[in-house]
């Protein structure tokens, strides 16, 4: 596969070579009869910096589709005031993968949130585990962007400004909008998917730790154009204001054939992160992992974080090592994608969660705390491995329903935090 590089960049592509108009955007007569169409992703008077936008030459316009009739779906939605949001530290295990031909779009199980789309403000937070290809049907989400993490199998994301392959350790990142196909390119599929509500995710700004460190803009990826020329009888799915929506549609939507602008899909490979972290004392605080961030109205604050617990060396001299304990005022949704989190020696699978909310107090496993502490801190640690990722909200992280009743929460996690023992002793040094 071959990508554009950058994040956010005035990409342009052609799929068939002078179809981008010159010097204009939206000409009396497009080349070969496509419609021209503008796709905004910020108000049409954000700042120029923030400004978002792409032009599409498109064989028929987003428009031509049948009315849109609401669809049921069971398990994806964001109703988040079902149940009383709780205190408790929750952790679930993996979700299990289907035995019935089960798509992305039909897998989706919401496991949490807060906000809405109407707010826009929040975050909708999902899982998929899905054994089948999205086949004539299409979906986009008018709520918020996308970000989906893969945990298990590879993804073929075909959209309309063109395609992205994505495996764990990788992300995507589809923009509010932006009509798209997943198809699986191994037998099954799992992994996450966030939906923000919130402000556009960015890349963080790093203040003194300068130009060139955590994650870098040039290895965020963008599709070339590639259009589909298909009549059928297909489906176009639209999730609209918390709710499903289905429409006929007699083409295929993804039928671009030249782009330009900045609002674009992109996917990104953890494994380039630039880590940066102590070479003196103590642990850091998990913002300096920042991959992207959505902020808020309030400086600093954001909407959401999405941070990353990459493999790295520990050398924090005299310090204890992993993950301190603490209460936090944002909340905390945690997902593994391979390896072992180095704040807890078991329990915490790879495809699983955890949810530690707003000032509930978290931290090393009893096990975890009694080994750092022991540890030699006079010689590096390497954790390799391994990564972990957290949607970090300034609201509450409010549960699902289907989220508490799953089998898949772990009734005893508070237990992981009971062998702590007391060695408090005033004559010990
Ligand atoms: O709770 C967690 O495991 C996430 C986390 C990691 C870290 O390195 C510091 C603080 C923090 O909340
Ligand atoms: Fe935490």
């Amino acid at each position: 596969m071959n990508y554009q590089s950058g994040f956010a960049n005035e990409f342009a592509s052609e799929a068939i070579p002078g179809v981008l108009p010159a010097g204009q955007n939206s000409p009396q007569r497009v080349a070969h009869g496509l419609y021209a169409e503008q796709l905004s992703g910020t108000a049409f008077t954000a700042p120029r910096h923030e400004n978002r936008r792409s032009w599409l030459y498109r064989i028929r316009p987003a428009a031509m589709h049948k009315p849109f009739v609401q669809m049921a779906h069971t398990t994806f939605h964001n109703r988040f005031d079902e149940t009383p949001a709780t205190p408790n530290q929750l952790r679930w295990d993996p979700w299990q993968l289907p035995e019935a031909p089960t798509d992305f779009l039909d897998s989706l199980v919401t496991i949490a949130g807060n906000g809405s789309a109407a707010e826009q403000a929040g975050v909708g937070i999902h899982v998929y585990a899905a054994n089948h290809s999205m086949e004539g049907r299409y979906f986009y989400d008018a709520d918020g962007e996308l970000l989906i993490v893969p945990q298990q199998g590879r993804l073929r994301i075909a959209t309309e400004l063109g395609v992205l392959e994505v495996a764990p350790l990788e992300i995507a990142l589809i923009p509010r909008g932006v009509r798209f196909r997943v198809e699986l390119l191994d037998a099954a599929a799992r992994g996450y998917m966030v939906e923000n509500f919130g402000a556009l995710l960015r890349l963080p700004d790093a203040g003194p730790i300068g130009a060139n460190s955590m994650a870098l803009p040039r290895d965020f990826l963008a599709p070339h154009a590639a259009y589909e020329d298909l009549e059928g009888d297909f489906e176009l799915v639209a999730k609209f204001q918390g709710a499903l929506w289905q429409a006929d549609i007699g083409h295929s939507p993804l039928d671009v054939v030249a782009w330009h602008g900045n609002y674009a899909p992109c996917k990104y490979d953890l494994t380039r992160y630039n880590t940066v972290g102590s070479i003196s004392v103590d642990h850091p605080d998990p913002s300096i992992f920042t991959v992207l961030t959505s902020p808020s109205d309030t400086h600093g604050t954001a909407n959401m974080d999405f941070v990353i617990f990459p493999p790295r060396w520990l050398v924090a001299e005299h310090t204890f090592r992993p993950p301190y304990f603490h209460r936090n005022v944002a909340s905390e949704f945690m997902g593994l994608i391979e390896g072992a989190y180095d704040a807890k020696v078991g329990g915490f699978a790879p495809g699983g969660m955890s949810l530690h909310n707003c000032m509930s107090g978290h931290g090393p496993d009893a096990a975890s705390f009694e080994k750092a502490s022991a540890a030699d801190t006079g010689k590096p640690d390497h954790l390799a491995n391994t990564m972990a990722f957290m949607f970090e909200t300034r609201k509450v992280i409010r549960p699902t329903a289907q989220a508490l009743a799953a089998p898949q929460l772990q009734q005893n996690y508070y237990e992981c935090w009971q062998g702590i023992r007391k060695h408090f002793d005033p004559s010990r040094a």
